[in-house]
């Protein structure tokens, strides 16, 4: 049986005191992590505050990105290596956002994905299809790409560890779910495509997340599908209350 983890993506949202705030609300309330792994992913000026404030508790902080070399002259960028020194544990890469909108390539995102396990941090790996993509039928051809040259080159210990995170672009941010058939299916096939690599122990051990305008009424339908292992929520995951429905129902799963 493979544990839920349910990650709350910030994105670039609140402010210090509201982060603060969150985290007060949250910290001591989250389940035990032998029941389901409870993940924010917080912007970068919020991340030490956060892991010092959650030291103890259940609560894991996440960073939402970052760069691929350890150290350098990539003005603006943070390294794992920072990250690491912080005690951040899990880092989102790959995100869509990312993706479409600061064109990072599966390359990018594979040499990221390295990086994560050369400095201790879990990669919670981002795939997914455009609305395009899905109406043309290329979603399978298209996520089992991403997680291919996403995974490339990993040991079998270090595919077993990482998170995949199905979030089909045309259901972020659009109240837009996708059904919980739809996403098991995609969730199945990334399965399927990890078993090819890695053969079946590993498949088995891999986390598929489901994210996508996930909120309190449909994540229990979303977490009972047999493939998928957690959620990466954004909007939802904002409030105290509705992030700590979201984590109990993970503990039920
Ligand atoms: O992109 C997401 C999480 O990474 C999903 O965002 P929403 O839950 O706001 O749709």
């Amino acid at each position: 049986m493979r544990k839920q983890v349910i990650a709350g993506n910030w994105k670039m949202n609140k402010t210090h005191t509201e982060a603060e705030d969150f985290i007060q609300a949250t910290k001591n309330e989250v389940p035990s992590p032998d029941e389901v792994e409870s993940v924010v992913c917080a912007p970068f000026p919020f991340l030490q505050k956060l892991v010092e404030e959650t030291k103890g508790t259940s609560l894991e902080i996440a960073a939402q990105n970052m760069h691929f070399e350890e150290n350098g002259a990539f003005t603006g960028e943070v390294s794992p290596v920072m990250l690491n020194e912080l005690g951040v544990t899990y880092v989102v890469l790959g995100h869509s956002e990312r993706r479409e909108i600061f064109k990072e390539t599966d390359e990018d995102i594979n040499k990221k994905v390295h990086a994560a396990f050369n400095h201790n941090l879990t990669p919670i790996v981002c795939v997914g299809e455009s609305l395009e993509q899905r109406e043309a039928d290329q979603t399978m051809d298209h996520v089992e790409a991403q997680v291919k040259k996403a995974l490339d080159g990993l040991t079998d210990e270090q595919a077993a560890k990482v998170i995949i995170a199905y979030e089909p672009i045309w259901a972020i941010g659009t109240g837009r779910t996708a059904t919980s058939e739809q996403a098991n299916e995609v969730c199945t096939h990334i399965r399927r495509v990890v078993i090819d690599f890695y053969g079946s122990d590993v498949a088995e051990a891999v986390r598929i997340q489901y994210g996508g305008s996930v909120k309190p009424a449909n994540v229990d339908e979303l977490l009972s599908q047999s493939d998928i292992d957690g959620a990466l929520v954004g909007g939802a995951s904002l409030e105290a209350a509705s992030f700590l429905k979201l984590v109990e129902a993970g503990k039920h799963e």
